[in-house]
């Protein structure tokens, strides 16, 4: 398992319709520790995805660092796994098929790869949909296998892109509770992007307020674990932490 360091982290992109430079990201830099679980706010455009793309190693940074573990990150890697909002899954694969293909990659034998595949669906309650392909699920039901699709590479550290902004508010609580407990039984370092506030607080150890490419603030979340949205909903300290970092996103 390994720590993560941006440090001075700069983006700047040639926009070919303006025919000029756009600073996406000016200077950020964050540690994050192992196991930890960090949200990152802010408003649109102010560089939250680039930054995910670059610790992804899925675009250059143009100044800075990107450290993982010491060793800085160009280009991707096993180590690194990315969930975005859309599913992006094999259509032609079934479930299992599609959460043993990081396994596949890396050379694990058939047997050994559908065991890994069938522990984590079964820690996302997927048993039963195994065989399934795709197209026969619901899309909370999808959005969970990409989850453990990432997860079955036992990244160390799991990039999540806005991953249940498409999903119905009963679905994407019941996703935003399984995610907890599975975080917190195999404690991969996940940094997530998300633009709901009460998704980043309830998620978080720490929350990060991105504004205009820089980081103004973080916030702590020391609300204890397990969360569930049944407490949580009715949580003073839950909601005095969601007010201030609406204020603060409102702010940036
Ligand atoms: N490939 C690109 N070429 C040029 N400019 C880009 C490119 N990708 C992003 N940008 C610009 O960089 C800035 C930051 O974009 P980015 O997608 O990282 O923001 P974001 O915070 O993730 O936004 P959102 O919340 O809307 O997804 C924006 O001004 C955007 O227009």
């Amino acid at each position: 398992m390994k720590t993560l360091s941006l440090r001075n982290l700069g983006k700047t992109y040639f926009d070919p319709y303006a025919g000029a430079h756009v600073t996406a990201v000016h200077d950020v830099s964050l540690d994050v520790e192992l196991g930890e679980f960090i949200s990152v706010v802010g408003p649109s455009g102010c560089g939250k995805t680039t930054i995910l793309n670059m610790i992804a190693g899925f675009i250059p940074y143009s100044k800075g660092d990107i450290l993982l573990d010491g060793k800085p990150v160009h280009g991707p890697g096993p180590e690194r796994g990315v969930v975005f909002q859309s599913f992006a899954l094999f259509p032609w694969k079934t479930v299992l098929d599609n959460v043993g293909f990081g396994p596949k990659m890396r050379g694990v034998p058939k047997a050994e790869r559908d065991r890994i595949a069938r522990e984590y669906l079964a820690l996302a309650g997927l048993s039963h949909a195994a065989h399934r392909y795709p197209n026969e699920l619901s899309g909370g039901m999808q959005q969970r296998v990409g989850v453990v699709r990432a997860l079955a590479n036992n990244p160390d550290v799991l990039l999540m892109d806005e991953p249940f902004a498409s999903v119905d508010a009963q679905t994407r609580m019941t996703l935003q509770e399984e995610l907890t407990r599975i975080w917190q039984e195999r404690k991969p370092t996940v940094i997530f992007i998300t633009h709901d506030v009460p998704e980043a607080v309830f998620l978080a150890n720490r929350v990060v307020v991105l504004s205009k490419g820089r980081v103004l603030d973080e916030i702590a979340v020391d609300l204890p674990r397990p969360r569930v949205w049944d407490d949580l909903v009715k949580d003073d300290h839950f909601k005095q932490l969601s007010a201030r970092v609406l204020q603060m996103v409102r702010a940036a």
